[in-house]
């Protein structure tokens, strides 16, 4: 018998002994016999799952997801964002980055800056047998209904225009020294990219310059030299900027003293009374710090020791 005949025939079998003893859907009959159908339609299907890729993480990396807003120049501009820093659209990020880390596992230690977040999971880390494509799904789906959910918390009257998009990439680093230089190169990134926005952005809305002109000025500029331009032209120190906008978000847990009101019970007190309890838990805490330095590291030295 041809194999689609007798599926067919199975599948009519299940419907008759499903419908038949008082003419409607029976769990018994109609549930064993659907199941048997599955089987069956299984063992002729299954192997299009031989084409899916295999993404496991390489054991003992660490495992970054870094995700970006996608064309977020224009998705700044159109919703009015300040320049060179908006301080709304940083530090919803970061709220988007919290629950993250709150919500998924393993992640022991992000970093973000303009419209992208790097996450770090444990190199222990065996979330979804490790993975790539559910670390990565994970993350940039959370944050990014997390960016829609909280928006309005930032940006009050300011309605989103549309639905904004990021995108995300997984990298696997062997050694501490390797995760550490790709902080490293995030944070200085931050930092280059923020003098800058910083020197442009004074010499067009507070020098009078064009764009082009700024742009002009600023072309093969050393880090000196844009720092003068700001303390000369503009007495800016540009040390004294915020350090969220000079050194970007990190995001680690920390253990937290807590009291809470709680209602006990006792002999002297059968119907209940409150007592404070004091008790001791994780939370993620932003911090805007430098991690290039040592010091940092060695203030946190349960990061890399990744027995957390
Ligand atoms: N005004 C303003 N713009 C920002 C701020 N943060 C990010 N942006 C904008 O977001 C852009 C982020 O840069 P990229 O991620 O390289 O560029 P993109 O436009 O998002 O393009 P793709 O990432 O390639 O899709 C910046 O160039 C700015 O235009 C902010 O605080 N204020
Ligand atoms: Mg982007
Ligand atoms: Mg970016």
């Amino acid at each position: 018998m041809l194999y689609r005949t007798y599926l067919n025939r199975l599948s009519k079998a299940a419907l008759t002994v499903g419908f038949s003893r008082c003419g409607r859907e029976t769990n018994g009959g109609f549930h064993v016999q659907a199941q048997r159908h599955k089987t069956m339609a299984k063992t002729k299907f299954e192997y299009v799952r031989q084409f899916e890729a295999d993404d496991t993480c390489l054991q003992n990396c660490w495992v970054v997801v870094r995700l970006d807003g996608r064309n977020f120049h224009k998705f700044a501009n159109l919703h009015d964002f300040r320049k060179p820093n908006d301080e709304r659209a940083l530090r919803l990020m970061t709220r988007c980055a919290l629950t993250v880390m709150e919500e998924l596992n393993d992640i022991v230690i992000a970093y973000g800056q303009s419209d992208e977040y790097s996450f770090v999971f444990k190199k222990t880390s065996n979330w979804f047998k490790r993975r790539a494509s559910k670390f990565m799904s994970h993350v940039v789906s959370q944050f990014s209904s997390s960016f829609v959910f909280y928006w309005k918390d930032y940006f009050k009257d300011q309605a989103l225009l549309f639905p904004p998009g990021f995108d995300g990439r997984v990298i696997l680093y062997p050694s501490n020294q390797n995760l550490r230089d790709y902080l490293s190169w995030r944070q200085a990134d931050c930092h280059i990219n923020n003098l800058y926005n910083t020197t442009f952005w004074a010499l067009v809305q507070q020098g009078g310059l064009s764009n082009s002109e700024a742009e002009e000025k600023l072309k093969g500029s050393l880090a000196g030299e844009k720092n003068d331009i700001l303390f000369l032209e503009f007495n800016v120190n540009y040390n004294n900027e915020p350090e969220m906008y000079r050194k970007g978000t990190v995001l680690i847990w920390h253990k937290v003293d807590e009291s809470i009101d709680k209602k006990i019970i006792t002999p002297d007190a059968p119907e209940g009374k409150n007592v404070v309890v004091k008790r001791t838990r994780k939370k993620v805490l932003p911090f805007h710090v430098d991690i290039i330095g040592d010091k940092f590291w060695e203030e946190h030295s349960e990061i890399l020791a990744d027995n957390s």
